[in-house]
């Protein structure tokens, strides 16, 4: 018998193909990557900054600081401000090949002179699968909601093998109050912090360290940062 009181989501049978040509129609800048609400940006990149630094001054990120995945990279808003300032090197994972190009040509050239740019992968993180023992960081933000539960929890599966000993996937997403918020504007599904973490704990991973973004507006929704370990 279905449990009536459990919280569903059943994404429609184009969810991928949708987000994809939504995400084709939105500028590559940061206002395009942060829907509109450009004025996060500084917040977001503070506290990222600082939870991370907690991260490293706690001991929980043990393996170093030698290398990073940006998930769902856009145009390497996230790689720009605040990875390449923290690893010494970065890949981007991005299904839109406008913004990698965008990353690549424009917001990340600095970095790439610097030898801080490793590869591009022009790809859905439902399809991803990071090099075993890679890298300290698997940092995935604002785009897990693009995922299905169940692409969700296997892509987790794989970003551990993707890790080294030590290393950590860091997730930052919009979370709901209670159950699944699904977006048809831009197929993505908002999920509540239980859900989230039901699906770390059946992907095997556990929670090292929790903490919800600050300083922004009322209205928008609450935002939560995880790192996560293998259990
Ligand atoms: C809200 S933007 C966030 C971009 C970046 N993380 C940031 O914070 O600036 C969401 C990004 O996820 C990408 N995206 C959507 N679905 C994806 C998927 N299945 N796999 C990889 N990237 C995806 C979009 O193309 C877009 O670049």
């Amino acid at each position: 018998m279905p449990d009536s009181r459990k919280p569903q989501f059943r994404p429609t049978t184009t969810w991928y193909e949708d987000a994809d040509k939504y995400w084709k129609s939105v500028k590559s800048n940061n206002d395009g990557m942060l829907g509109g609400l450009e004025y996060v940006h500084e917040p977001d990149i503070r506290d990222s900054t600082a939870f991370l630094s907690k991260l490293v001054s706690q001991g929980k990120l043990t393996s170093g600081t030698s290398y990073a995945c940006d998930c769902g990279a856009g145009i390497g808003r996230v790689s720009k401000h605040f990875l390449t300032a923290q690893f010494d090197k970065v890949d981007l994972v991005e299904q839109n090949s406008v913004f990698l190009k965008e990353a690549e040509e424009t917001n990340l050239q600095e970095a790439q002179a610097q030898g801080k740019i490793g590869e591009f992968f022009p790809l859905g993180l439902q399809m991803f699968e990071p090099a075993q023992a890679r890298y300290d960081v698997i940092w995935c933000q604002w785009v897990l909601s693009h995922l299905t539960d169940e692409d969700l929890e296997a892509f987790l599966v794989r970003c551990k093998s993707g890790l080294k000993d030590g290393g950590l996937i860091c997730v930052k997403e919009n979370v709901a109050r209670i159950g699944y918020i699904v977006d048809d504007v831009d197929s993505s599904v908002t999920r509540a912090t239980g859900i989230y973490e039901g699906v770390f704990k059946k992907a095997g991973l556990k929670v090292m360290a929790k903490q919800a973004q600050t300083g922004f507006p009322l209205g928008l929704f609450r935002v939560n940062m995880w790192a996560l370990t293998p259990i």
